[in-house]
């Protein structure tokens, strides 16, 4: 195994994005969660800030809801894939007695935010403006305890499902069918038939047939929380087609059999060739990622600590003892590239490297022109808004 390591920039848990200080949402009432990055929620929108009743905010940062009963294990998926958390120290996380909401500017791809709602809140208090929170959401993500009785949470389920929809059909209504970790393989599929047929057949006896709802098997022991994670996202990058396409063009012409280009700091792939994804081939994807970050963090940085541990030199290779070859490489500041190449088609890895090139190129490309877009959408949301009459007094109406 041969690693090159390269050296670092600060990259915090909320990404230390440009973009960032530009984001802000209001939402009177509620305070921020302790580790949530930015400004207080109950400040209004400031000049020149995104807030909610900017339709260009939530293409700028589509918001993820993370709801479900108390103890379905909503903070713990939170914690375990933005925060390294380790999974048993969950069972020491105390209950969420109010919203957090989390801002993930990894990437100008994976930027978003999450809003974390405690088990025991009633959104349909009065009080609670929930029209105004769905109306800016990308995803719903419903948790439900697979080890639980179920029946309480599909009851919450269809009632938040409902409600949301009717305020914003563009949501994505996700169910993260829980701890799965705790039963057999049987049960498992089992409980995910029952949760799947009871969700619809409540969705049809409603005459709401048309909600569609997407079921991921989960738990935080395992590489599932991030899998379903990396589809929620994906769902939310309209870039998603461009991506794959540079991805199935540069692994046919490279002889690579897999690539998934990876979110450094969350470990979700945005996007991946297409041919299938298998699990093992993920959690290799995951493991190496870690070991050269850990690797680079440990023996990568300066002696006053200085650096950090994924930059424009990051790269790695690991040979496998199955004749494949992992190859790890710096794309942007947040995402790399990490790809499985047969022993015979790395001979030609001067071939892989220029295509690389050309892919990388490509990739900031991309970005470029999402980035023109935002900043000139932001400068055309500054704009005074023409109302009243023009210099000469004409209204502007009749012009
Ligand atoms: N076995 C298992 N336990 C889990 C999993 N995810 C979370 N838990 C445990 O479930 C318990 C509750 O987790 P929390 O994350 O606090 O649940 P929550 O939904 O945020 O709860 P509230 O804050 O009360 O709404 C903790 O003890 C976690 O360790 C999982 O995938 N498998």
């Amino acid at each position: 195994m041969s690693q090159v390591l390269g050296k670092p920039q600060p990259q915090g848990e909320d990404g230390g994005d440009d973009e960032e200080e530009d984001e802000l949402v209001g939402l009177a009432g509620y305070e921020d969660g302790p580790e949530s990055s930015d400004a207080e929620l109950d400040s209004g929108p400031e000049e020149g800030v995104l807030d909610f009743s900017d339709p260009f905010s939530t293409e700028v940062k589509p918001r993820i809801l993370l709801m479900g009963l108390r103890r379905s294990g909503k903070s713990s998926i939170q914690k375990v894939v933005f925060h390294k958390m380790s999974p048993s120290e969950t069972l020491f996380l105390e209950s969420t007695n109010r919203i957090c909401r989390e801002d993930v500017s990894n990437s100008s791809f994976v930027n978003f935010q999450i809003w974390d709602f405690p088990g025991q809140i009633d959104f349909f208090d009065p009080t609670f403006d929930y029209e105004m929170i769905f109306r800016g959401t990308g995803a719903l993500i419903f948790v439900i305890d697979s080890q639980d009785d179920y029946m309480e949470a599909l009851a919450r389920l269809h009632l938040t499902v409902t409600r949301a929809y009717k305020v914003n059909t563009d949501i994505n209504f996700e169910v993260f069918i829980h701890k799965v970790d705790g039963l057999s393989d049987d049960h498992k599929i089992e409980t995910q038939r029952d949760i799947h047929q009871r969700a619809n057949d409540d969705l049809a006896d409603a005459g709401l047939e048309k909600i569609h709802l997407s079921f991921y098997l989960t738990s935080i022991y395992d590489h599932s929380i991030f899998e379903a994670f990396s589809k929620v996202v994906q769902k939310l990058i309209p870039q998603l087609p461009t991506l794959e396409n540079l991805l199935n063009i540069f692994i046919s012409n490279s002889g690579i059999e897999k690539a998934f280009l990876f979110d450094v700091v969350s470990k979700i792939y945005i996007a991946t060739d297409s041919t299938p994804v298998d699990m093992q081939t993920y959690e290799l994807c995951c493991d190496m990622i870690d070991v050269v970050i850990d690797i680079s963090c440990i023996y990568g940085l300066k002696e006053d600590g200085a650096g950090a541990p994924y930059d424009k030199d990051s790269t790695a290779i690991i040979k496998l003892n199955n004749t494949t070859v992992l190859y790890l490489k710096e794309v942007t500041k947040f995402l790399a590239l990490v790809c499985f190449v047969r022993e015979e088609s790395f001979e030609r890895k001067g071939l892989i490297d220029y295509n690389f090139h050309c892919f990388r190129k490509a990739i900031h490309e991309v970005f470029e022109v999402r980035m023109k877009m935002v900043k000139s959408r932001k400068a055309q949301s500054r704009l005074p808004k023409k109302t009243g009459a023009t210099p000469n007094g004409t209204p502007r109406v009749l012009l």
